[in-house]
């Protein structure tokens, strides 16, 4: 009975909702902050007028308002210098004390004329909720604490709401990069995956996808993933968030994974509605633990990210 049940569904998948999980996170964040002497606070800094750049950081700086945090928003104009931007960046890592600011992020894409990693260098690695920092990257890959990129910290919170086993399983990661694939990647590893990183050059990504019992899309190619590449009962969670313009001439957001995947996977994270909350809560757990690092006796001297629950 059972199985005949089982056949006749089209949707075998648990759904990973983001919301619930998302939900849970900002809790914590919201009973940290409560801890605290201070009022934590973030800096966004967006340049030119890319729309979906703008409307991300307006989802974050409401979402940090929701939560009591403080905010502030700056909207460089597109022709801004290398120059300027380093001015910016050096006036909010310099401003400390009561009213300060604890976390600085840098919206990306910047506009082709600007050099992204150059600014991100420049950030006090104390502020760097975004986790971009070099210095937050290696000691994600040394498994040091640190502050940890949003994406991938919350796609490792949402897999720790639905308790999905991680030690022991074979993770694979499909993009590798520095926002997304390649942290991703170190975070697995941190807690005892054995992880596969496919790219472009990876000559048959089926083969490889399908040896996954976790898989992890963060490639920006609408509906790469197919039922054919995935192992039945894999857990797949689907990073992308794709533009597609539909019948009625507005665009609808929808992931890198297929939806029939559904009919083969395990559980299956939906676009929109998976990561991209849990990257906007993980942003405002990792503002208020740079606001305790930066405040509370004891994780002062740290370079960045000192208590123990920022090691994975
Ligand atoms: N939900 C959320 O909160 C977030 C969602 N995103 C989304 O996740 C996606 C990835 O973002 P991001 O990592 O910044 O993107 P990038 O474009 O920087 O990286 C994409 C990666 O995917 C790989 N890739 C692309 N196409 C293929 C393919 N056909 N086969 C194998 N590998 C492929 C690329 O390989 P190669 O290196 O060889 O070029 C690259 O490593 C985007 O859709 C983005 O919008 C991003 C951040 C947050
Ligand atoms: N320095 C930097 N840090 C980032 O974290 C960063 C970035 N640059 N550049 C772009 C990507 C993309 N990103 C998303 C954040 C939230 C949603 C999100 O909330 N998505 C909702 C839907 C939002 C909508 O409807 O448009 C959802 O998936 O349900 C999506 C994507 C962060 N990024």
């Amino acid at each position: 009975m059972t199985t005949d049940r089982a056949a006749a569904r089209t949707d075998a998948a648990r759904t990973l909702g983001g919301p619930p999980a998302a939900a849970a996170l900002l809790d914590a964040a919201t009973r940290l902050a409560a801890t605290l002497p201070v009022t934590p606070s973030i800096a966004f800094i967006r340049v030119g007028d890319d729309p979906a750049s703008e409307s991300y950081v307006r989802g974050k700086a409401k979402k940090a308002a929701e939560l009591g945090l403080h905010s502030a928003v700056y909207a460089l104009p597109d022709n801004t210098t290398q120059a300027d931007l380093h001015a910016l960046i050096g006036t909010l890592n310099a401003d400390h004390g009561v009213h300060g600011v604890h976390g600085v992020l840098l919206q990306l894409p910047l506009p082709a004329h600007l050099n992204a990693d150059a600014a991100l260098a420049c950030i006090d690695p104390r502020k760097d909720v975004d986790g971009l920092h070099p210095v937050s990257a290696g000691l994600l890959w040394q498994g040091q604490p640190g502050l940890r990129p949003c994406t991938p910290a919350g796609v490792m919170a949402l897999l720790d709401h639905y308790r999905i086993p991680v030690a022991g399983q074979h993770a694979v990661i499909v993009g590798r990069s520095a926002l997304v694939g390649r942290p991703l990647a170190g975070l697995l590893l941190n807690v005892d995956a054995t992880v596969t990183v496919a790219h472009r050059a990876t000559p048959d990504l089926g083969d490889v996808t399908r040896r996954a019992d976790l898989l992890i899309v963060a490639a920006g190619q609408a509906h790469l993933i197919t039922p054919d590449m995935v192992r039945p009962g894999a857990t797949v969670i689907d990073v992308g968030i794709n533009r597609v313009p539909t019948d009625t001439g507005k665009a609808r957001l929808t992931g890198d994974v297929h939806p029939d995947v559904a009919a083969v996977a395990g559980a299956l994270t939906p676009v929109p509605g998976g990561v991209g909350p849990m990257t906007v809560a993980q942003l405002m757990m990792n503002t208020v633990q740079a606001a305790q690092n930066q405040t509370v006796h004891g994780h002062a001297d740290q370079s960045n990210g000192a208590s123990g629950e920022l090691l994975r």
